[in-house]
């Protein structure tokens, strides 16, 4: 166990899993009074948080910043800590909270509060997607039209999640891939190809069974063309982690990996969709991340 925070940012995103954060706030405050802890708290708009955030610790000089949202509020404060001595902390208040989960943090409120003032620091490995920093999982294909759909649409929420998912499901077509990775290869069609640093999606489907946070590699796994009567039995597989014995499962473990994408299909870094692209380069950065964990 290390020393106790003396001072906390918090990064709340007023929005995240269509919880009202009103009460969070209060319940924060109190609990840095409680225990001592300087708190100063910052409310995301969802425009160029990161700017005011970088702003505000400069200022603080914080003993760590705490994400309370999903895994996009996650990605948000955890990107700018890459290679800062400064920890990352989190309190999943999201709609999946995918890397929350993966790290063992608590779902609930209190007891995530309970592992920020115990203060354990570990480190973990962070991806870079064409300069892009990943922490958790990123995809082309299905799983990123899925996330697509839900950050356009008005309702969230694990509800709004699977909803999407239901909707987009029959329609949709495999794509063509082509990759290499430093020991593999595989080019053809694929339900979607995820770049994974860890296991679970949040909504606690495990699409990578064997993936370690920390053991400086990172996994490719592609889930090729399947006959739709297939999908139930994999979407099962996932929820009993064990994807990687389905006929349609392909796991790359690799240092770095070359991603083409020939239809040009959607792409999602750690829950939100980014522009896409016809290349992906991915590296990994080993250890770079600090963070709070149990
Ligand atoms: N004040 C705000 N108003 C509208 N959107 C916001 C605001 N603050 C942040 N956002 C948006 O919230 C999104 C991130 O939400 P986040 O991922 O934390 O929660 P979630 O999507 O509900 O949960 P999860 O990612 O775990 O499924 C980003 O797209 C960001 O731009």
């Amino acid at each position: 166990m290390q020393k106790a925070p003396k001072k906390l940012v918090f990064v709340i995103n007023p929005i995240s899993g269509g919880l009202d954060k009103n009460d969070t706030e209060v319940s924060i405050q109190g609990f840095c009074l409680h225990k001592g802890i300087d708190c100063t708290i910052y409310r995301t708009t969802g425009q160029a948080d990161d700017m005011q955030i970088l702003d505000l610790c400069a200022v603080e000089k914080p003993d760590a910043v705490v994400a309370v949202g999903g895994d996009g509020t996650v990605n948000l404060v955890g990107t700018m800590l890459i290679n800062k001595h400064i920890p990352l902390g989190i309190i999943p208040q999201g709609s999946g909270n995918g890397l929350s989960k993966d790290l063992k943090i608590p779902q609930d409120f209190e007891q995530a509060l309970t592992v920020l003032s115990q203060f354990k620091v570990a480190e973990i490995d962070t991806l870079r997607i064409n300069q892009i920093p990943s922490l958790h999982l990123s995809d082309i294909g299905f799983n990123a039209l899925i996330v697509k759909r839900f950050s356009e649409g008005d309702r969230r929420g694990p509800g709004a999640y699977a909803w999407n998912l239901m909707k987009e499901y029959v329609g949709y077509q495999p794509k063509e891939y082509e990759i290499k990775t430093d020991k593999d290869y595989f080019k053809g069609k694929a339900f979607m190809v995820t770049i994974a640093n860890a296991n679970m999606f949040g909504s606690n489907a495990t699409i990578n069974p064997d993936g370690e946070v920390d053991d400086g590699i990172f996994e490719i796994c592609i889930l090729t063309e399947f006959p739709k009567t297939a999908g139930i039995n994999i979407l099962y597989q996932m929820y009993q982690a064990d994807i990687n014995n389905s006929p349609y499962s392909n796991v790359f473990k690799c240092k770095y990996a070359t991603i083409l994408n020939l239809e040009k299909e959607l792409i999602q870094i750690d829950g939100e969709p980014v522009d896409t692209v016809d290349k992906l380069e991915v590296k990994i950065l080993s250890n770079s991340l600090k963070v709070i964990v149990p």
